[in-house]
Parts: C-alpha cells; sequence; structure tokens
C-alpha cells in the first residue's frame, strides 16, 4: 500500500507553470527530480520547478542498465558513489516507493595482467577507504557466477574477478516515479512537456528565468542537470563546458527463467550482462565514437557487443534479441563528473555523468541540492568541480567507468 497516495493515475501533480519560482531545476531525469526532492525535504525548499522537455525518466534515467556500484579509484569519486549507495540501500523506504534496489553484487571479469593489476590496484584503494570489494580466482568467479565460462582455452581466458557484492541493481523508471511523486507531495511543481529555449541574465549577468515553449518563467537560482544536453544549456548562458555527447547502446533479450545472479562486466571486451526481473538479459555496450544526439546508435556496437556476450557466455549463443535502444551521454575528459558553481551568478551545474551516472542518482541529487540551497559544494563533491579542466586537476576515472566508454 502507498502511504498517502491519492489513487490511481499520475502519482504527482502536473500543475501549470507558475510566473515564478526560488528554484528552478532543468531535467526532469533521476539526478533532477531527485535534487529537487532534497531541496524540499532536506532544506525546506518548495518554490521550485523541475522542468521537462519530454516526460519524466525519458532520458537516459529511463534508458539505462541499471547497475549500481561505488568501486571506483580515487577518493573524490569513491565519496560520491558511495555516499549514493548508502542511499540506494534505503531509498524505497524513504521515498515510500519499491524502487527495487537488488545488492546481488557486481563482478569485473579480468582478462590480462593489465585488468589484473589495474583491479586489484582498485580493491586496495576501495578496502583502504572502507568500501567492500574483494579479489576472486576464476573458480570462485564460477561459484558466484555459474554461468561463467572460465575454460583455459576460452577465446577471452579469465584470470580473476573483482567483486562488490553491495553492488547491483535498481528499476531505474521507478527511481524518477518516487523521486517525482515524493517532491510533488513537498510542493515541487513537475512540468512535462517544457522546454527550456533560453536562459535570461540581468545585467550584472545574474540570472533572472528561462525562456521555455510555454513562455518566460523567472527563477532566482537555476540548475542544469540534462545530461547529454547539458552543454546545449550551457550554452544558452554563454558557458563553454568540457562535454561530449555521444550514444549509448543497450539491449535486452527474451524472457528467461532467473538463471543469471549478479552483474557481469567485462572492460577488456566491451560487454556487461545482468538479468532482470522479468527475465531479460540486460546487455551493455560501448559508446559509439562520435558525437551525436540522437538516441539510437551504429549496428556493428551491438554486434560486437553479443560476440563478446557469446564469448563469456557460449550458454546463450541461441538466445534471441528482443529490442536495442539508445540514450545519449555526457561525457567528460576524464570520465568524472561536473558538479558546482558557474560562472554565472545563480547558475550550477550537474552534468558529465557520462555512461555512469545511474548508480549516482541518488548521491548527487542530495549534493546538489546542498549546492543550490547553500550556493557551494558539500565537502563530498567538492572535488567535481567545472574549474578542474583549467587547472588540469583531473580525476581519471577512465577504468573505473567500466567497458569502452
Ligand atoms: C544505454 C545506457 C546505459 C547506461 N547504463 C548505466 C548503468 O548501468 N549504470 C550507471 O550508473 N549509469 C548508466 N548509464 C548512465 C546513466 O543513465 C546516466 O548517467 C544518468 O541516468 C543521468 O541521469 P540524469 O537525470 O542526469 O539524466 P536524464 O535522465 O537523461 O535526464 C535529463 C533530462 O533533461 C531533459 N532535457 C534536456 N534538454 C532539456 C531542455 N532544453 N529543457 C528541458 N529538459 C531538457 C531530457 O529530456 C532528460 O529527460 C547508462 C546510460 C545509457 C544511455
Ligand atoms: C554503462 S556502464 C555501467 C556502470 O557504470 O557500472
Amino acid at each position: 500500500a502507498l502511504r498517502g497516495h491519492k489513487g490511481w493515475g499520475p502519482q504527482w501533480a502536473s500543475p501549470e507553470p507558475r510566473k515564478d519560482y526560488d528554484v528552478i531545476i532543468i531535467g526532469g531525469g533521476g539526478h533532477g527530480l531527485g535534487a529537487a526532492y532534497y531541496l524540499a525535504k532536506e532544506h525546506g525548499i518548495t518554490n521550485v520547478a523541475v522542468l521537462e522537455k519530454g516526460w519524466i525518466g525519458g532520458g537516459n534515467t529511463g534508458r539505462n542498465t541499471t547497475i549500481i556500484r561505488s568501486n571506483y579509484l580515487y577518493e573524490e569519486s569513491m565519496d560520491i558513489y558511495e555516499h549514493s549507495l548508502k542511499l540506494w540501500e534505503n531509498l524505497s523506504q524513504d521515498l515510500n516507493y519499491n524502487v527495487m534496489y537488488s545488492p546481488r553484487g557486481v563482478m569485473m571479469l579480468s582478462h590480462n595482467i593489465h585488468d589484473q593489476q589495474s583491479f586489484k590496484r582498485h580493491i586496495n584503494a576501495n578496502r583502504l577507504y572502507g568500501i567492500d570489494n574483494e579479489w576472486l580466482t576464476p573458480e570462485q568467479a564460477k561459484a558466484y557466477c555459474p554461468p561463467l565460462d572460465i575454460a583455459k582455452n576460452a577465446r577471452y581466458p579469465i584470470n580473476g574477478a573483482a567483486l562488490q557484492r553491495r553492488g547491483g541493481t535498481a528499476r531505474h523508471d521507478a527511481v524518477a516515479w518516487g523521486y517525482a511523486r515524493g517532491a510533488s507531495d513537498r510542493g515541487v511543481h513537475i512540468i512535462q512537456n517544457c522546454e527550456v529555449t533560453g536562459i535570461r541574465r540581468d545585467e550584472t549577468g545574474k540570472v533572472t528565468g528561462v525562456d521555455t515553449n510555454r513562455g518566460f518563467i523567472g527563477a532566482k537560482k537555476i540548475g542544469v542537470s540534462a545530461a547529454g544536453h547539458s552543454s546545449v544549456l550551457m550554452e544558452m548562458a554563454d558557458v563553454r563546458v568540457p562535454l561530449q555527447s555521444q550514444p549509448l547502446q543497450a539491449l535486452v533479450s527474451e524472457p528467461l527463467k532467473p538463471m543469471f545472479p549478479c552483474v557481469v562486466m567485462s572492460n577488456s571486451v566491451h560487454a556487461y550482462i545482468s538479468q532482470s526481473d522479468k527475465g531479460e538479459l540486460v546487455i551493455g555496450a560501448g559508446t559509439d565514437q562520435y558525437n551525436s544526439y540522437s538516441q539510437t546508435g551504429g549496428l556493428q556496437i551491438i554486434t560486437h557487443t553479443l560476440d563478446a556476450i557469446c564469448e563469456l557466455f557460449p550458454m546463450f549463443r541461441r538466445v534471441k534479441m528482443m529490442r536495442q535502444w539508445g540514450g545519449i551521454v555526457d561525457v567528460t575528459q576524464d570520465r568524472s563528473p561536473i558538479q558546482g558553481i558557474t560562472p554565472v551568478p545563480g547558475l550550477f551545474l550537474n552534468a558529465g555523468w557520462g555512461t555512469g551516472g545511474f548508480k549516482a542518482t541518488p548521491g548527487s541529487a542530495n549534493l546538489f541540492a546542498h549546492l543550490i540551497a547553500r550556493g557551494e559544494p558539500h565537502r563530498l563533491a567538492a572535488g567535481l568541480t567545472l574549474d578542474r579542466f583549467r587547472t588540469g586537476r583531473l580525476i581519471d576515472e577512465a577504468a573505473a567507468a567500466a567497458v569502452a566508454h
């Protein structure tokens, strides 16, 4: 039973936009909706609107392969991903909405000495920082995931694996719906079919509001959380950001009996796989290596990824694939996100989550709300500045970003 639920149909109000708000968040994905929720819940700021050009969750939040983990290398990354993982553990209770978080374990396969050295470095860094991660022999990896082929004569032989047992999956669109309902119940306006077409500033350069397809809406503060379109939005305020927007594809198979117990990822052969609660194998790939705003992608990526899956799991060679789709991921050079103030007073940016921002949804949203409310970053997000691309103090997480991104 949903506490306080007001009958069937949309579980959040869909009001007409007011003339102005204290805060406007551009982007009705998990990060934007969650930030609005935490602004209301933790900072008492409720005169907020989330403006979404399409429908909430229609962007990457509803298109991803739902992998959750926090086994990154640097402290700046471990801080925000572990903050997020801790929030995932009670998010269903917090939202009174079942987001189906499932800590089934995320196993990263090692195929060569370089993988092994890289994963053991992550494991040591994680454990020194109090984050669970462990090395498995091939036999231990197979015991944990029986469908895995560890034959020595396999095309991509496995010499071990890194396992984060608290990693896992969640139901992605439920996260958007849960945050939207929680925010709406606290007075936040969730406004769909409202595309931002301009960001207005006064003579001092401070933001005054946004132009939209539903007219001008005033705001004292504006948060941009639009993933693959974040650079397009920031350009509306004359701010160039170091993001590339690239297609990232995924696909699902026909439903099968439950038989795949965890998430398996392989950087070297560019594929990752899990099984949804509906029985479908959920398979992900590397990005298409060109800039594009199309939510599709090239067939060569899919065939390459399925080659890899069939090598790692020969038992799947006759499974039928049911559907493929793509999203637009906002990728930074160092594969780490940007969450911070911008050169424009009153304009805040949350972007650059690239191929790995679903796992960060609650943590990023929680800290983005702190940034907008207080005007300065929370210590757990202090390193994720836009300025690092000027100073060169990058946070290189290409290895932890996994697969070929
Ligand atoms: C195929 C795929 C697989 C992935 N797998 C994983 C995974 O397994 N694990 C993981 O951690 N991450 C994964 N990711 C990445 C993850 O999905 C994203 O990083 C994350 O969901 C971004 O959330 P968001 O709320 O910032 O963006 P989104 O959910 O994309 O929300 C941004 C919203 O902004 C809206 N918008 C854009 N322009 C405007 C405008 N002008 N006006 C108003 N609204 C606008 C868009 O319509 C969109 O709804 C994957 C991504 C893809 C595409
Ligand atoms: C799309 S890659 C999934 C992840 O980042 O764990």
